[in-house]
C-alpha cells in the first residue's frame, strides 16, 4: 500500500497547534493536522480540506516544509509507504474547535510533547519549526523506529540547469 499524504502545522507567533487524534493512524497520538491526498487533489489542496474537516479553521497560504517517508516493514515485507508533504501555515481563518476525529490544542514551539508523538517527529519537526525544510526516511518495523536518515534541503547556490 503506497500512500501519499499531508501533514499541516498552523503557527501563531511562538505557538504550533498540535492535535490528539481521536482515531484511525495514530489515534492518541498528538499530531498536525493531516490526511490522505484523495484522487484529483494536489497536496495543498488536501492539506487545506483537512484543516476545515478536522479543526474548522482554513489555511490561507501554506509553506511547504519538505518531504517525509514512512515505510512500514511487518514479517520481512513492506505492509505500507507513506509520502508525506510537510507543510506550515501562520495565515488561516476560523478558529481552531473539536470534531469527531481530533482535539485541537497550541503548544509552545520549545514544549511540543514529543513523547506523546510519533517517534520521527522529534527528529524532523523542530527544523521545520525553524523556517527549515527537510527530506527524510524513516523504516519502522510494526511502527517502531528502526532506522532514518534525514537532509535538510538547501536553495541552490547555482543553476541546475544551465539554460543558454
Ligand atoms: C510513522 N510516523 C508518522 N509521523 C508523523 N505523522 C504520521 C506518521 N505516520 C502517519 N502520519 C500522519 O498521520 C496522518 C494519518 O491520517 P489518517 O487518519 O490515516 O488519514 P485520513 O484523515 O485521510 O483518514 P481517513 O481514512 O479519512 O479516516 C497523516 O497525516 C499522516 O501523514
Amino acid at each position: 500500500m503506497i500512500l501519499v499524504e499531508t501533514l499541516l502545522y498552523l503557527v501563531r507567533g511562538g505557538e504550533v497547534l498540535l492535535i490528539l487524534k481521536k482515531r484511525g493512524l495514530g489515534a492518541g497520538l498528538y499530531n498536525g493536522v493531516g490526511g490522505k491526498v484523495k484522487p484529483g487533489e494536489t497536496p495543498e489542496e488536501a492539506a487545506v480540506r483537512e484543516a476545515v474537516e478536522e479543526i474548522g479553521v482554513k489555511p490561507l497560504q501554506l509553506n511547504w516544509g519538505g518531504l517525509l517517508e514512512f515505510w512500514n516493514f511487518v514479517d520481512g515485507g513492506v505492509e505500507s509507504v507513506h509520502y508525506v508533504h510537510v507543510f506550515t501555515s501562520n495565515s488561516y481563518v476560523g478558529e481552531p474547535r473539536e470534531s469527531e476525529e481530533a482535539i485541537p490544542q497550541w503548544f509552545r514551539k520549545e514544549e511540543v510533547p514529543y513523547d506523546k508523538m510519533w517517534e520521527d517527529d522529534r527528529y524532523w519537526l523542530p527544523v521545520v519549526l525553524g523556517g527549515g525544510r527537510i527530506y527524510g526516511r524513516f523504516e519502522f518495523q510494526k511502527w517502531k523506529l528502526r532506522r532514518w536518515s534525514l537532509y535538510l534541503l538547501e536553495e541552490a547556490s547555482q543553476p541546475l540547469l544551465d539554460l543558454v
